[in-house]
């Protein structure tokens, strides 16, 4: 079946249903799609967090009908809430409603940075690899709808399949469980969302993952810090937040900025890592600092959050990155592997001693 006539089922099935004032599904202005992409199929319903409890059954019907349409890969209704500015500030616990949808995590850390290309999904990767050295079972979501780079980083490839219930199983490579947003909605529909509608949507296709039972999920986030960054920190209950920065002073200022976002809604800092810190001369052996040196160090001190490490600038590791082959899975005894697992070990040990700011994750809010 191709896309175009999966397209037309997925109209066909959806032309039966109602809204809830009884007007078809499918004439609703709040309704965008179906979109078909290889497969995968999509439709948003636009509303408010008051109007989403409503939705909530016609969205269920929609994503049954769509995925019981032969050679669907995926179907997600989403309901997605499109407020301009962020809802106000959410005071922990979060909202009693919120359903458990990820009851068998322990812990969701954000992987962030204020700037892009600064190394962030290399950086995430590796520490995911890292806890996973420490003996933990441990998934990663590549929340970047924009630039997916964790099928690269990972080396998967093909599509997620669906479990038993219908919900899409993570890919595994190197031990970890994967999964990218990439893979679930196309970059097309996710390109007109918002930064609350991308948050409701992040959230509810999480609930559709079958993570299993896992100690940590790192969540690879999407580089800045507007609304949509402050949406997923703010509607996904976080353990705590790792900021990614190289030494530059323009990226230290976004670095900040990050820091500063994830404070505003009450979510620990659990470390700053300084990457591509210098670079060591393959010839001489000399290390030179081309972006400067201890700038994130300096910083970390100054707004008083641990410095978790530097990772040098190394060829080794873009290779490694770049061929799927992340070097804390290929050389783990080596310096560099040693690193990343040193600071994934101080990032477990934070959140495994018992300090009041740093609670195990209980759940995720919906739209
Ligand atoms: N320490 C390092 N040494 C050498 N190359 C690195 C290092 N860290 C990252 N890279 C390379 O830099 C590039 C960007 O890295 P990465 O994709 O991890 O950045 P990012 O911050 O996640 O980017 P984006 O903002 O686009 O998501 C990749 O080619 C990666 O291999």
């Amino acid at each position: 079946m191709s896309d175009d006539q999966i397209l037309q089922a997925a109209r066909q099935v959806l032309s039966g249903l109602k809204m809830p004032d009884g007007s078809p599904f499918l004439d609703a202005s709040a309704v965008s799609g179906p979109v078909v992409l290889e497969g995968r199929v999509t439709v948003s319903i636009t509303t408010t967090s008051q109007a989403a409890i409503a939705l909530t059954d016609v969205r269920t019907q929609a994503e049954v009908a769509l995925r019981a349409i032969p050679l669907v890969q995926s179907a997600f209704v989403v309901l997605t809430n499109d407020q301009a500015t962020p809802p106000p500030r959410l005071v922990s616990p979060p909202k009693p409603a919120a359903a458990k949808v990820l009851p068998d995590v322990r812990h969701v850390i954000a992987v962030a940075s204020g700037k892009g290309g600064v190394g962030k999904s290399t950086t995430a990767v590796n520490l995911a690899l890292g806890l996973r050295a420490n003996g933990l079972k441990v998934g990663i979501l590549d929340a970047d709808i924009h630039g997916p780079s964790i099928p690269t980083l990972l080396a998967l490839h093909g599509q997620p399949r669906m479990g038993k219930d219908r919900r899409l199983l993570p890919m595994q490579s190197n031990g970890l469980s994967a999964m990218s947003m990439g893979m679930m909605v196309d970059a097309e529909t996710a390109m007109v969302w918002r930064g609350p509608m991308v948050m409701s949507a992040i959230t509810q296709m999480l609930a559709e993952v079958d993570w299993g039972v896992l100690d940590v999920l790192i969540v690879d986030m999407p580089p800045g810090t507007g609304d949509a960054q402050l949406a997923i920190a703010q509607g996904t209950t976080l353990s705590g937040a790792v900021i990614v920065s190289t030494p530059q002073d323009l990226a230290l200022i976004d670095a900040r900025r990050g820091i500063a976002m994830f404070r505003k809604v009450d979510v620990p800092i659990l470390g700053v890592i300084e990457n591509m810190a210098h670079f060591t001369c393959t010839q001489c052996g000399t290390q030179h600092a081309l972006f400067g040196t201890g700038g994130a160090q300096a910083e970390a001190q100054r707004l008083n959050v641990p410095f978790l490490g530097a990772i040098p600038l190394t060829m080794d590791l873009r290779v490694a990155s770049d061929s799927g082959q992340p070097i804390v899975a290929r050389d783990p005894d080596g310096p560099l592997g040693r690193l990343y697992i040193d600071m994934a070990t101080r990032i477990w040990s934070q959140l495994t001693k018992p300090q009041p700011d740093i609670k195990p994750t209980q759940t995720l809010q919906g739209a």
